[in-house]
């Protein structure tokens, strides 16, 4: 598998790097970003956390604006953001072109509806193809944590929740916590999936959180004056579906918080260090 380097820049000691490939999964180039701290090395590998973006963003906006590589040079940990959809010539988006749905938008689902089945494979390649990738090719263990924002706050819960023996731990900032439960959801599940709701049961955090009592600890943080609070995010419902299967949940509100890039450069250290704790 051949990497093209896109962009090289030092920072905090460590490197930020971007690179494109030619995606198996999503059947086009990708481009992905990478912190490596200054501690990684051949003879020194280091754990990673994925970090999931949300509607809108490329691998660029974590990487430009959540403040998170002193930290993660502190505690020694790669990040690894990749994009939120597929994109390129060819690859589908929303009709009425909206912000929504199709590119920036992919949901972290595996698409079974056309015209988005062919590309918009984002959970196995989030899953398989981009850890594989990474491990083949950077200085890194197999130690895996996973985090995001909104929908990729939503895609990290669901992807740990279903493949607990590859994430060590799972934090989100203000995920769409029911996604078959409102208006970004179920648009998304629609176009992506089709009508049959039993299909999305598989991609829904809160519907799978209810029926699960362990698996890795997970933190969610979400501000209180975030605008789409409770139209779209819902994080009671998250709260009482692991209230009803004892699955190790802490939920944090948080005063005074929006959705932004703000919020997550505010608490960010704090989750790198509840994944680095649990990787031992
Ligand atoms: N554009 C949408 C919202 C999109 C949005 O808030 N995107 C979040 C993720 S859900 C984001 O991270 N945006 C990019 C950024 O802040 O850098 C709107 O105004 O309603």
């Amino acid at each position: 598998m051949t990497l093209t380097k896109v962009s090289s820049a030092k920072v905090a000691g460590g490197w930020h790097q971007q690179f494109s490939h030619s995606a198996t999964s999503t059947a086009c180039a990708m481009r992905f970003a990478i912190f490596l701290p200054p501690q990684a090395g051949p003879n020194n590998p280091v754990p990673v956390v994925y970090w999931l973006s949300g509607l809108t963003c490329t691998d660029e906006n974590f990487m430009q604006k959540a403040g998170a590589f002193k930290k993660a040079a502190e505690l020694g940990l790669a990040i690894v953001a990749p994009d939120t959809s597929p994109r390129g010539d060819g690859v589908a988006d929303d009709p009425e072109g909206s912000y929504d749905f199709g590119l920036g938008a992919g949901f972290y689902v595996n698409a079974t509806q056309q015209p988005f089945a062919k590309h918009y494979q984002m959970y196995t390649y989030v899953v398989e193809e981009l850890p594989a990738l990474i491990e083949a090719n950077f200085p890194v263990t197999s130690q895996r944590a996973i985090s995001g924002h909104s929908m990729g706050g939503h895609g990290a819960l669901m992807i740990a929740l279903r493949n607990p023996s590859l994430f060590s731990s799972v934090t989100a900032f203000s995920p769409i916590a029911h996604p078959t439960e409102c208006p970004w959801g179920v648009k998304a599940f629609t176009g992506y999936l089709g009508e049959d709701k039993k299909i999305w049961t598989q991609y829904d955090s809160t519907l799978l959180m209810q029926n699960k009592s362990t698996g890795p600890a997970a933190l969610v943080d979400q501000g209180d004056a975030d605008n789409f609070l409770q139209q779209q995010l819902k994080p009671e419902h998250l709260q009482q579906a692991a209230k009803q299967s004892g699955y190790p949940l802490t939920l944090r509100m948080q005063a005074g918080y929006d959705h932004s890039y703000f919020f997550i450069s505010s608490f960010i250290d704090e989750h790198l260090a509840f994944h680095a704790q649990r990787f031992g």
